[in-house]
């Protein structure tokens, strides 16, 4: 095990964070694990609606309903909440749809952009405002209840928002050209849709800096988690009308492929062009209500054979519906690195690498990578078969690979800073496909990092607890 012993133990004492030399942070069993067992559970942090899902996602909870029971948000109409419970619970709660934010989707709606852009900069939105919710005083936008301006924002919210941004800010990644391209491009949207509360209050945060915009962009691309659409959602979008952009699906990408594996989000960005390869439901349309961040569940790292599932349970009517579950597939000693899968189980090689580099920045070299890799080099000496490896593209480049089959672009540069992974085949794919495409990175999906640049010790948050 090439990682440092003696982590911090997490919540309820099954795993503990250490420090992989290569991959970060990463989460092992402090003790036995029976197959079946739950290793973790944990609420999000923040919950996002897809744009595409808006008129029947609850905002608060992100629980599917039918487009006639929502109850609809009377002044944006870009929201709508599951009950009248939830109602009360976004519009009082700064960071879901207190009246700052609002009326910014009321703004947003106005512009006319593409799902993708506009989820980025519902993202932002968010984010400025758990930011925001632990200084902030009535009439801002991290301020709660309505009216605007006569109720402070509960001290309880201050904290939780404090503690929630903090532990964003702990997630891994760090911006790259293409996260720091699309923040230029999206920051004086953000402007223009804050623009009314200008003044309310004196000291909104905007705007923001460019660099931290293109931060939280890649931090929430290398770490959230889709969450898939009822099957219902979709086919009551087609009749609904779309607001500006919507209308034209994008070429979408899927949530976490048809097996409902563990992966991060592997819906699509501005970046996913083509048509998707997995989890994209055929008709090329997104089939995702929302995507959500977890603090302790984004440390877990990926190979390509996992060894945990996740489970998520918003549709039900539990009180912690919105908690996210991991289980052991099997025994697990102790000791044993969790992992789970980024990508549909059933991709090939060459989709899952093309999947690892260009949207979490990384080259998987987990054991089943290394096994199918030598498969391919038998291959290349049979006659006349096709290597994995040379597949479509012929000279076995693996970015155009991914690029003929819609994988998602992103970031693709720091694949490069990854440090070297030593003698594994898959390197030599490495060296010859190390451009970033010339897709804009969008927020894609799903969990990745960088190493160690988070400011707030050894494991970026200083407790796991309550968020
Ligand atoms: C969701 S985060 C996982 C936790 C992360 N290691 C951390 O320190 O926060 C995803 C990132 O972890 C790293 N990672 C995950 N799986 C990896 C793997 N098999 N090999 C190398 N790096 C990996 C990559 O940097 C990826 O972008």
């Amino acid at each position: 095990m090439d990682a440092l012993s003696g982590g911090q133990v997490l919540p309820g004492g099954v795993l503990e964070v250490r420090t992989h030399n290569r991959k970060g942070r990463s989460l092992y069993t402090t003790r036995l694990v029976k197959g079946g067992e739950t290793v973790l559970d944990e609420a999000p942090l923040l919950l996002l609606v897809a744009p595409e899902t808006a008129q029947s996602t609850c905002i608060a909870c992100l629980r599917a309903v039918r487009p006639q029971e929502c109850i609809e948000c009377s002044v944006c109409r870009q929201a709508c909440f599951c009950s009248a419970t939830c109602q009360q619970t976004a519009q009082g709660t700064p960071w879901l749809h207190s009246q700052p934010l609002c009326s910014a989707y009321a703004r947003l709606a106005m512009f006319g952009l593409p799902p993708e852009q506009q989820s980025q900069l519902r993202f932002l939105l968010h984010a400025l405002a758990l930011r925001h919710a632990g200084t902030a005083e009535a009439g801002e936008l991290g301020a709660g209840p309505q009216p605007l301006g006569k109720t402070p924002i509960g001290r309880h919210n201050q904290e939780k928002g404090q503690r929630r941004f903090a532990a964003l800010s702990c997630l891994v990644g760090e911006a790259t050209e293409a996260e720091r391209a699309v923040a230029a491009r999206l920051a004086p949207l953000l402007v223009e849709a804050l623009r009314d509360l200008q003044g309310v209050g004196g000291s909104l945060p905007i705007p923001w800096d460019v660099e931290e915009l293109a931060r939280l962009l890649r931090k929430e691309q290398l770490n959230s988690y889709g969450v898939l659409a009822a099957p219902y959602q979709y086919q009551h979008h087609h009749h609904h009308h779309h607001h500006g952009g919507t209308a034209a699906p994008g070429p979408g990408c899927s949530g976490e492929g048809g097996n409902g594996q563990t992966a991060p989000k592997s819906s699509c960005g501005a970046g996913c062009s083509g048509g998707g390869s997995g989890g994209e439901a055929g008709d090329g349309e997104r089939r995702l209500r929302g995507s959500a961040l977890y603090a302790q569940a984004s440390l877990i790292n990926h190979e390509c054979l996992p060894n945990v599932a996740r489970f998520d349970d918003f549709d039900s009517d539990l009180p912690d519906r919105t908690h996210v579950t991991f289980r052991a597939l099997h025994d697990l000693p102790p000791g044993t690195e969790l992992a789970q899968s980024y990508v549909p189980l059933h991709w090939d090689l060459a989709e899952r690498q093309a999947q690892c580099r260009e949207v979490y920045g990384f080259a998987c070299t987990c054991p089943r990578c290394q096994t199918e890799s030598r498969w391919s080099d038998d291959d290349d000496d049979d006659e006349g078969e096709e290597s994995e490896w040379e597949t479509d593209s012929g000279g076995g480049n693996m970015e155009a690979d991914g690029e003929d089959r819609g994988a998602p672009a992103a970031g693709g540069g720091e694949a490069a800073a990854m440090p070297g992974d030593g003698g594994v085949e898959i390197e030599m794919q490495e060296a010859q496909a190390g451009r970033p495409t010339s897709q804009q990175a969008g927020k894609q999906p799903a969990l990745q990092r960088t190493k160690g640049e988070e400011a707030r010790g050894p494991f970026g948050v200083e407790a796991f607890g309550e968020l």
